[in-house]
């Protein structure tokens, strides 16, 4: 049978590639000084064949995302060019997820909204309706989007310009964020691991017009574990060293990201929140507000606990609903993720990348050719 390729813009269902259901395992590295047992431990093997084998286990389901995530970023990145709007580009990225994926209700869809965030914003902005924004030449965009299958969230991130400007700060984030996914491990501390990050960050420096400028870890932003429709799965991988000894788990599913500044290297919420999720175990408080009442259900029906943002609520047929939205965040309902900025002035760049801690190996699901 001819191979089914994808189409430009890309909206073949991934289903229709890969039609016997199996999908590409990512890149796989062998934990460190663990010689290889894991890979030998029949038991290890074992548990592995158990997950592979149970639908709700399965590695098919985050692979499956991963895949989606890697052929629409290919198109996007030949796609975006300065002069186009970040309405548009979200919108591109969006179609192309649910297209690939086969949205289907809270099955299989968008894992959470695209972030589209600027030069000193480095996480958390999408455009807004009415939103006029247009992308120039010397920006520095940070594309984090992502996918999800069964409520396996693929969270991977990648920084896009148009001049040679930052080359050096898109390297040393490029760079940290391969530490991070190199040194991550069962039993590795997240305080150790956020020293390792760290240390490849500020091996670097930016020279813009002439002025050298160290590259600086966002030292209040992290990368995260994930869980099952859940995006932060409560564990926090820090950009500075720390004294968290926390470690990382066999079974866990982690999204490393790093971020690099040329300014403070640190953030502060800033402009006007699009970003928004349900709290998993939100208190149960009488809502007395009707119309928020309403969007709750809403919020419940089209995205569970994933997170979404104003433009979802609209195009599900939500209107009029601010004063809605903010009662639930001021209930402790909803949780608010405003845009998070660095100084006027800065500039930031993301890579982020989801990575799998199984019995025998560690996954590295969201690698492709480009990152
Ligand atoms: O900054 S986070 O809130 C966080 C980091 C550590 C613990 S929670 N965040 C989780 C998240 C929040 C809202 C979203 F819409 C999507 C994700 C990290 C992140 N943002 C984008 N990609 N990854
Ligand atoms: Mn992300
Ligand atoms: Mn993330």
């Amino acid at each position: 049978k001819k191979k089914v390729e994808q189409s430009d813009p890309p909206r073949t269902g991934i289903s229709k590639i890969f039609v016997n259901g199996v999908y590409p395992e990512g890149e796989t590295q062998p934990y460190k000084d663990d010689n290889a047992w894991r890979i030998t431990s029949e038991e290890k093997r074992h548990m592995e064949k158990i997950a592979m084998e149970d639908p709700e286990l399965t590695y098919q389901n985050i692979r499956r995302a991963a895949e989606v995530h890697r052929q629409v970023r290919h198109y996007t990145r030949k796609y975006i060019r300065p002069g186009m709007s970040l309405t548009e580009i979200a919108e591109y990225i969006e179609n192309g997820t649910r297209a690939l994926v086969e949205e289907n209700g809270l099955e299989c869809g968008v894992g959470f909204p695209t972030g589209l965030s600027l030069n000193n914003c480095a996480a958390h902005f999408t455009p807004n309706a009415g939103d006029t924004t247009i992308l120039k030449s010397g920006d520095v965009l940070k594309v984090d989007f992502g996918v999800h299958v069964k409520g396996r969230i693929l969270d991977s991130a990648f920084t896009l310009t148009w001049e040679p400007t930052y080359d050096k700060l898109v390297e040393a984030v490029k760079a940290a964020t391969d530490t991070g996914v190199k040194e991550a491990g069962i039993d590795v501390r997240l305080g150790d691991l956020a020293g390792y990050i760290q240390e490849t960050m500020e091996s670097y420096e930016v020279e813009v017009n002439g002025k050298v400028f160290p590259v600086k870890p966002i030292e209040n932003l992290s990368g995260h574990s994930i869980g099952v429709y859940q995006i932060h799965g409560g564990k926090s991988v820090l950009l500075v060293k720390n004294g968290d000894q926390t470690k990382m788990e066999e079974g866990d599913y982690f999204a490393i990201e790093t971020f690099g500044s040329t300014g403070r290297g640190r953030v502060v919420e800033s402009g006007d929140c699009s970003h928004y999720a349900k709290i998993i175990n939100a208190p149960r408080v009488p809502i007395r507000l009707t119309s928020a009442k309403s969007l709750l259900k809403s919020i419940t029906t089209n995205f569970g606990t994933l997170p979404f943002c104003r433009r979802y609520l609209d195009r599900v047929g939500e209107s009029k609903y601010l004063l809605a939205l903010n009662h639930l965040v001021q209930q402790g309902i909803v949780q608010d993720y405003p845009p998070l900025c660095d100084a006027l002035g800065a500039m930031t760049a993301q890579f982020e990348h989801t990575i799998l801690l199984r019995p025998t190996v560690k996954e590295i699901v969201s690698r492709g050719d480009d990152y």
